[in-house]
């Protein structure tokens, strides 16, 4: 019998709706009680590590998850489930995709209702997700996420939909498998290349979207010595208005990293255009462009990489690359 330890971190699965209609977190944790579920089957340990609506979830709250994990790798658990809350749980995903070994399955899961609301999806996805981690074919597949009956990769996973329980979705390349029959079946492969085994997580990594008619101020207000890198979402794929080129110039001319994402919901950053502010002259500045990661994922991997102690050339192709 496979033991698998369940990580609980808060969220709207561990909420519940009060009389007024509001959502809110519980002092007990009604997901921690359901301790029945695959009784026989599976033997599930529990930690509430903590209780938190996932907006307030930081690098560092990762960071204690990631050693969480690493202490039960260590005494030989056979997989992990963390539940979270699901608007940052994309982040916390694939911080742990980037920083553990691919040992055991990592599985990740959520609710868009809480508790005690009509159609709750907790629990389900719960039992879903602890299925998946104990399933022999979930190893070597990096940190999944699971929800309504689809499995995501961490690395490109996002939350498309603000309350509907198909909210995840992976752009571009699709679902890695599904939930069929409380089984798992796999379609894709993820190829794993990075790890980045980090012990502490560095502050002032910032995310910029660019918008029609952007002009420098935004990039002029993060121009200051603590800053130690820059994603920036540019518009299609992978440029930004010219008044910003000013800016941007400056923060490469002091070292910041740079990296560009696209904007788009499918698709990737790329150098193609030849026109002031198109991707070639970008990437002739010195921005990263990176492949396939949204902001807040290349944002992750850039803090990642900073905190791994990578600089220059060594964090550039860390962080560009993401399709492999
Ligand atoms: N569905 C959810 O979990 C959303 C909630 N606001 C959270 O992320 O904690």
């Amino acid at each position: 019998m496979k033991t698998i330890l369940a990580i609980h971190t808060g969220g709207t699965i561990s909420m519940s709706q009060n009389e007024k209609g509001e959502v809110v977190p519980n002092d007990e944790n009604p997901i921690a009680e359901q301790q029945v579920i695959l009784q026989g089957q599976i033997k599930l340990i529990t930690d509430e590590l903590f209780n938190l609506p996932s907006p307030h979830v930081t690098p560092a709250v990762m960071l204690k998850i990631k050693q969480r994990i690493m202490k039960a790798i260590d005494d030989g658990i056979d997989g992990v489930v963390i539940t979270h809350g699901t608007d940052t749980l994309e982040e916390t995903a694939y911080f742990l995709d980037l920083t553990l070994p691919n040992t055991i399955p990592v599985v990740l899961t959520g609710a868009m209702r809480s508790s005690n609301e009509i159609g709750s999806d907790g629990l389900y996805n719960f039992r879903n997700a602890i299925m998946v981690a104990a399933t022999d074919e979930s190893y070597g597949k990096g940190v999944l996420v699971v929800m309504n009956d689809e499995i995501h990769t961490a690395r490109y996973v996002t939350k498309t939909h603000t309350t509907n329980v198909a909210t995840f979705r992976t752009p571009t390349f699709g679902p890695i498998g599904i939930v069929t029959q409380n089984k798992a079946k796999y379609f894709q492969e993820l190829i794993r290349t990075e790890v980045a085994d980090i012990n502490h997580v560095v502050s002032g990594v910032f995310l910029i979207k660019a918008y029609a008619g952007m002009d420098g101020e935004l990039f002029d207000a993060i121009d200051k010595p603590e800053t130690k890198g820059l994603v920036i979402e540019g518009l299609g794929a992978g440029n930004l208005p010219p008044q910003t080129l000013p800016a941007v110039k400056r923060l490469i001319d002091n070292k910041i990293p740079i990296v560009l994402v696209s904007r788009c919901y499918n698709g990737v950053a790329q150098d193609i255009y030849d026109y002031e502010g198109g991707g070639i002259q970008l990437k002739k500045m010195g921005t990263i462009l990176c492949q396939g990661l949204n902001g807040q994922k290349a944002r992750i991997k850039l803090l990642v990489g900073i905190s791994d102690g990578l600089k220059g050339k060594r964090l550039a192709e860390f962080v560009s690359n993401a399709i492999s």
